[in-house]
């Protein structure tokens, strides 16, 4: 059986958004035959070709003013002429979003949106997180699932007075880890589907 390769592209400047990105990875190695690999973006505009050969991106990033952090831009804007203008190497990939901040909304949603409009530009196919929304009855509590309430993606808040070893919580990277499990999912129903298709010489070039 050929594995789904699922990249995971994160920045992270103080590390709370890298163990989101860690527990996205987590979540993408509990699915049998998917095989993640963790990049910062750095590691990432070194090494296009790992990416234009995976199967999924996941991009994450912390939110910083309302949106992706500078450096996550810098990997976005590098992608223009690594990516598209080498022949649009992203397209029918599928793709993700995380992020991560400081305040319980922090604007994360505007950053959610940045990415999701990222990977139209790339023409992948973007999967939703696909939680209700949690902690938001007498019932629920911070330590439910999506206690954040996103649907677009996953989301993290990280007390800023608190380092990454004690924030975010246990509920925002056990969300993370839905998140890559249910990416790694799709991924491999795709590849398998693709798989098919072109045994039977069906898959369209
Ligand atoms: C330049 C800067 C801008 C920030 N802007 C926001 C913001 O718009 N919303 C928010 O909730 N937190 C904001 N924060 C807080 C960070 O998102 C938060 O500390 C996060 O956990 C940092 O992630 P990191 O450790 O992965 O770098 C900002 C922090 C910095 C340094």
């Amino acid at each position: 059986m050929t594995a789904a390769r699922i990249a995971i592209v994160y920045h992270s400047l103080y590390g709370h958004t890298a163990r989101q990105a860690r527990a996205v990875k987590a979540g993408v190695a509990q699915v049998e035959g998917a095989e993640p690999q963790l990049l910062t973006v750095e590691d990432a505009q070194a090494r296009w070709d790992n990416l234009a050969a995976a199967d999924a991106i996941i991009f994450g990033t912390p939110t910083y003013m309302a949106g992706p952090s500078a450096a996550f831009k810098a990997f976005q804007d590098a992608s223009s002429k690594a990516v598209m203008a080498r022949g649009f190497l992203w397209k029918d990939k599928i793709a993700a979003g995380f992020t991560n901040s400081g305040a319980h909304a922090g604007d994360k949603l505007a950053t959610l949106m940045q990415l999701a409009l990222f990977a139209a530009q790339h023409g992948m196919h973007w999967v939703n997180l696909a939680l209700p929304p949690a902690n938001n009855s007498s019932r629920g509590s911070a330590d439910d699932l999506n206690r954040l309430g996103f649907w677009l993606g996953a989301a993290a808040q990280s007390n800023v007075d608190e380092g990454p070893e004690r924030t975010p919580p246990e509920s925002d990277l056990a969300t993370a880890r839905h998140l890559g499990r249910r990416v790694a999912e799709a991924t491999c129903q795709l590849v398998a589907g693709r798989r098919a298709l072109s045994a039977k010489g069906l898959l369209a070039p």
